[in-house]
């Protein structure tokens, strides 16, 4: 039975499910649902608890889900092996989800720090790795939609209580009108200076480069703002609907006052179906006449490179046979210009997260060689990159699997708002070019949320 379109048909799937649910195993259920968008519907999903997670590819695949039925948060060198397994355990041991279109099928969610490890154990401090199982799953690709509902029998919940659950759910949701939810204007009444501390670390990092200690370091800054009003994070990302079409918008709700909002236009990597995808995207320019320049620009392109060189290479030790463009296209993503190579292989044996962990970070975001860059991030940023440039996605239970880097992203906690952004440096990098660059990201970001600008950002702006 591929879609339960009658009660009765759940039940008995349900029943079905829960005679082979093993010790700790959960029953996972789902069934088509006219119309909805999940951006729209998640506030009305109630997980149990305060954990929710947009992830919005529209017009390709949004998935909304709340509530945490089986969850990990872990540090340390082996997060991404113990996140894969922790994936297929769970996923394994579901029962009653039978054959579905992809777009449904259960999913092991997935937040990831930049580094290991936060430097503080605090409590807020990001760990390393974040997966959850979600309660519910509502996912949308096209005109197509399915609600998914797990949870553990026993304590009063049984096959008929979950199939009542998930049923009545889907049609109070099917009723509900489903606007996105509505931007209520924010302002600004503080914004953290950075720029005299980037001038002094960019100096020094150029030096490095140019003294051949390193050959890359992508070093980002981070602006504190205030805001006049306490915002709803999925208010602020409504409009980067609008803005950033070819990017995945992305939050990532640990707590009810804590969230990771943003629109990331990078891949680390996309599995579909055993190929792989992994995007090169480096050297910046904004949205313009002057944009195709870009390609024409030796340290862009030096830039560029270094990230699909590297990317390349990772695949390559991995035992993959990795296939890339000769040469970088543009990739428009808002208002910047990226230089873009996509590159692609078949998995493979591989699983997803063994092939992340060797990716993670790329020279995009962190730097060459990799482990000099990531001690000099660590002693030049004056902050916890936490999710910042860190992969945030999902892996599904036929093996595929989407994970982005969070790059264009903040963390909101009530009213305030930590935005990141960072820029490649290189042998012919100049500082003052460097940071028009993080000014004008910083700046895209603002305006993409709908905050007020700080200045104009200059369209003819040459990086
Ligand atoms: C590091 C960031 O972006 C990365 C760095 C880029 C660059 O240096 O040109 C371009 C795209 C991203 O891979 C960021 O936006 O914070």
């Amino acid at each position: 039975m591929l879609a339960p379109d009658s009660f009765t048909d759940l039940l008995a799937l349900a029943s079905e499910g829960a005679r082979h649910v093993e010790e700790e195993g959960v029953l996972s259920l789902a069934i088509p649902m006219a119309g909805g968008d999940p951006m729209a519907l998640l506030p009305r999903l109630d997980g149990g608890d305060s954990f929710r997670f947009l992830w919005d590819g529209a017009p390709g695949l949004c998935i909304a889900a709340s509530g945490r039925t089986n969850s990990l948060e872990l540090s340390g060198p082996r997060r991404f092996e113990l996140a894969q397994r922790f994936a297929s355990a769970s996923l394994n041991r579901l029962a009653g989800h039978g054959p579905c279109p992809p777009l449904a099928r259960p999913r092991v969610l997935l937040a990831f720090g930049f580094f290991d490890a936060p430097l503080e154990a605090a409590p807020a401090a990001v760990p390393g790795v974040q997966a959850v199982l979600p309660r519910w799953q509502l996912s949308r690709h096209g005109r197509h939609c399915w609600l998914r509902l797990q949870r553990p029998l026993g304590g009063g919940i049984t096959a008929r209580s979950l199939a009542e659950e998930l049923w009545e759910t889907a049609r109070h949701l099917e009723r509900l009108s489903a606007e996105p939810p509505q931007f209520q204007p924010v302002g600004v009444a503080l914004r953290s200076p950075w720029q005299e501390h980037y001038r002094r670390v960019a100096a020094q990092a150029l030096e490095l480069v140019q003294a051949d200690a390193l050959q890359k370091l992508v070093l980002a800054v981070r602006q504190q703002l205030t805001l006049t009003t306490l915002p709803d994070p999925l208010a602020l990302l409504a409009p980067l609907r609008r803005h950033q079409g070819g990017s995945c918008r992305l939050l990532w709700q640990r707590s009810a006052g804590s969230a990771l909002i943003g629109a990331s236009p990078e891949r680390l990597l996309t599995i579909r179906q055993g190929q792989l995808r992994s995007d090169a995207l480096a050297g910046t320019a904004p949205a313009g006449a002057s944009a195709a320049a870009l390609l024409q620009s030796a340290k862009d392109r030096l830039e560029h490179e270094l990230v699909v060189d590297t990317i390349t290479a990772v695949l390559a030790r991995a035992g993959l046979s990795p296939r890339r463009p000769r040469h970088p296209r543009l990739a428009r993503h808002g208002q910047l210009v990226h230089l873009h190579s996509p590159i692609s292989a078949a998995l493979g044996h591989h699983q997803p997260l063994a092939i992340a962990a060797a990716l993670h970070p790329t020279p995009a975001v962190a730097g060459l060689p990799r482990r000099e860059a990531m001690a000099w991030l660590r002693s030049l940023e004056p902050f916890e990159r936490g999710h910042y440039a860190a992969p945030i996605g999902w892996v599904d239970s036929a093996g595929d699997a989407d994970l982005r880097v969070a790059i264009r992203s903040g963390t909101l906690e009530g009213r305030h708002l930590e935005l990141t952004a960072g820029a490649g440096l290189v042998p012919g990098s100049a500082v003052d070019r460097e940071l028009q660059e993080v000014t004008l990201k910083l700046g895209v970001l603002q305006q993409q949320l709908n905050l007020p600008q700080p200045p104009p950002i200059a369209a003819g702006l040459s990086l």
